[in-house]
């Protein structure tokens, strides 16, 4: 979308939501954000027949319940359409909910809004908060001005923004003129400046290059354990939820599948790890109980094993008969790991179907 002043204003709270979860990270004292029961029904209408239109819902979020603990980073992820957006359009008070209970830092978004703006930050990867035809300055001297935050403040966090995100250079130009990491960057050094609690981000990464993806990734780890800004982060790159979140929280078809740490989704795949061997030299196939190998290439072997073992005895073995220079155990795929779980899930199509395990 192309760059609007006024919907900045109207559109800078974001809010994410988590139900009673484990504690994944540091020592979090208190829920900044809760939410209980929560749905969200869209009444549209459609084509059935030429002339004729008729109405039907959609149910975009159904019985969402979750917390965030103050200075948590989540993942929140979930296949396209599994109503991501809609909750955190709910969390900053742009949608209200159709039924159940949302607080951000104690506000209901929906009734305090312009409250609420002022503790959040919001950045959607595919929109910008910015002004298009504007230099990336004034956008912040406007920001500067709408959320009236004190000039040293103001001067300060600029000057993070500005080093941490490498936007030196592009203060002057033109938002139109920059390219899609620049303006990433931009935007997020933009929902950054009135220091709120939580940053809400929806697709921070989505088009950007590897370099980019690590600044922002980078910048976003430094964010959280230096100043404590919660984080909710929605995206369809498992980089970003592995390199920046413990704990990650899956939806499908609006209801939650999983909430729990990242390393407990390994649970839903094949149920297999893998060992990696270098042996001194190439040998045949390595043969041991309980495992098979699966690949060779030269001195080195993968060999599958179920995830639920330990290892050792297994690394024990293959050293007492074979000449072991090296190993590593690998976990399963989590992309692959998610994907079954989409797959898995029961639908409105599919009622009734096994599946969603939530986690905690
Ligand atoms: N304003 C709206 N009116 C009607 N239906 C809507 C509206 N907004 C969202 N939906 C529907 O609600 C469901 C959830 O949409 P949402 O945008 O929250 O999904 P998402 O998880 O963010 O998807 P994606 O990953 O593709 O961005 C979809 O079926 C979508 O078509």
């Amino acid at each position: 979308m192309r760059a609007r002043g006024p919907g900045l204003a109207r559109g800078c709270p974001f809010v994410p939501q988590y139900r009673e979860l484990t504690r994944v990270t540091q020592d979090f004292t208190e829920n900044f954000i809760d939410v209980e029961g929560v749905e969200k029904v869209f009444d549209v209408r459609r084509r059935a027949g030429l002339l004729r239109r008729e109405r039907h819902q959609v149910r975009a979020v159904d019985s969402l319940t979750f917390s965030v603990p103050r200075g948590e980073m989540v993942g929140y992820i979930g296949p396209n359409g599994a109503g991501k957006s809609t909750t955190i359009k709910m969390l900053t008070g742009i949608l209200t909910p159709s039924a159940g209970r949302l607080r951000v830092a104690g506000i209901e978004p929906s009734r305090e809004r312009t409250r609420l703006a002022r503790r959040i930050g919001v950045v959607f990867g595919q929109r910008t908060t910015l002004w298009w035809d504007l230099p990336l300055i004034d956008s912040y001297r406007l920001m500067h001005r709408m959320y009236r935050i004190p000039d040293a403040r103001y001067r300060e966090n600029l000057d993070r923004c500005v080093e941490l995100l490498e936007l030196g250079g592009l203060l002057e130009t033109p938002v139109r003129q920059l390219s899609l990491g620049q303006r990433m960057r931009g935007d997020i050094a933009a929902a950054l400046l009135h220091d709120p609690e939580v940053l809400y981000l929806d697709e921070p990464t989505i088009g950007l290059d590897i370099v980019s993806k690590a600044k922002v990734r980078g910048f976003l780890r430094d964010l959280n354990a230096e100043r404590g800004t919660t984080v909710l982060l929605t995206t369809h790159d498992l980089t970003d939820i592995e390199q920046l979140c413990r704990r990650v929280m899956v939806i499908d078809h609006g209801r939650p599948m999983y909430d729990g740490e990242l390393s407990g989704l390994h649970a839903f795949g094949d149920g297999e790890r893998t060992l990696v061997v270098d042996l001194e030299r190439e040998l045949p196939p390595v043969q041991v109980e309980s495992a098979r190998v699966v690949k060779v290439e030269g001195p080195r072997q993968w060999l599958a094993f179920p995830a639920a073992q330990s290892a050792a005895p297994l690394v024990a073995r293959i050293a007492a008969a074979y000449p072991l220079v090296d190993l590593s155990v690998r976990e399963p795929d989590i992309e692959a790991v998610i994907a079954r779980m989409y797959a898995r899930a029961p639908s409105p199509e599919r009622p009734g179907e096994a599946g969603a395990p939530v986690g905690r």
